[in-house]
């Protein structure tokens, strides 16, 4: 898992603020039960004793067909807008999101990639490196729920085995209600929990679970950077062996990084 060192900016707004660790959409799919920041951490952050992670940035890559909402999903959360017109992402486009969590700076860089067959190999370019990738598909069109499976084998195949935390995301919300609604998110929770990823339904048109599905991804991640930075800081801490020797016990930091994220159900 990469991270990469981010210039001190200005303090974040108010709705980027977390101070609770946010719930999940579903028990049935969800990638960790706890209602609270793992005791570790949140002591870590009490103490401001979380490393590095304030100085850093995790990378999220959405992918999905065409047309399923990816960008629409990101502006929403990003800059709150809503464009009923379709404009096909071409190759790749990003935002920053800052935030702050349990007090510590925390920032998320989104990569929306195009749908489109003919820009996949551009996209795919920008897969490296996830700590997170959210797999659309829209919740009219379970074809799309269909393919999700190629997009997420796709993005795995450019990361290291375990190093990404799975969402599984139903768009356009709005579009469908009552047994029909309830039909396709079993679906796409029984595909969720064969991925395990975890499984949220949202509407970029009217805002539902926008906010509370970035803030749940931005704790994850936020989370599990300050549980390796503690791992990895406390294995390298010199050690006295029994004789004269000072053995440094630890690993280098790529084997650090590929390590699994430590919350249950996650890749
Ligand atoms: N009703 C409704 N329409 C939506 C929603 N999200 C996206 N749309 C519409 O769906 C169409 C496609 O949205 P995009 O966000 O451009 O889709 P995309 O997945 O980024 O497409 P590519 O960039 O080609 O991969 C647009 O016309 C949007 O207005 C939603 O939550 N509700
Ligand atoms: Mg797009």
């Amino acid at each position: 898992m990469r991270s990469s060192v981010m210039p001190l900016g200005p303090t974040v707004s108010q709705d980027r603020v977390i101070t609770s660790f946010p719930k999940w959409y579903t028990p049935a799919a969800c990638l960790q039960l706890r209602e609270h920041f793992h005791g570790q951490v949140s002591a870590a952050c009490q103490h401001r004793n979380t490393g590095t992670v304030g100085l850093k940035l995790s990378k999220v890559v959405v992918v999905g067909d065409l047309y399923v909402g990816k960008t629409s999903l990101i502006h929403r959360f990003c800059k709150n807008v809503f464009d009923r017109d379709y404009k096909a992402t071409i190759g790749v486009d990003f935002e920053m999101e800052r935030f702050e969590v349990a007090g510590i700076p925390f920032s998320l860089q989104i990569w929306d990639t195009a749908g489109q067959e003919k820009f996949k190999c551009i996209a795919s370019a920008y897969y490296r490196g996830a700590q997170v990738i959210i797999t659309a598909f829209d919740l009219t069109d379970m074809q799309t729920l269909e393919h999700t499976r190629q997009w997420l084998e796709d993005a795995l195949r450019e990361n290291e085995p375990g190093a990404c935390f799975l969402f599984l995301v139903g768009t356009k919300k709005d579009l469908l209600s009552g047994a029909a609604c309830k039909q396709a998110e079993a679906e796409a929770v029984r595909l969720a929990n064969e991925m395990q990823a975890e499984y949220w339904s949202v509407s970029a048109k009217t805002g539902e679970n926008v906010k509370a599905f970035f803030s749940r991804v931005a704790a994850l991640a936020f989370e599990h950077s300050v549980l390796q930075d503690l791992e990895r800081r406390s294995s390298a801490r010199p050690q006295v062996g029994d004789g004269d020797i000072i053995r440094m016990e630890g690993h280098p930091p790529e084997t650090q990084d590929s390590k699994r994220p430590s919350s249950p159900g996650c890749c």
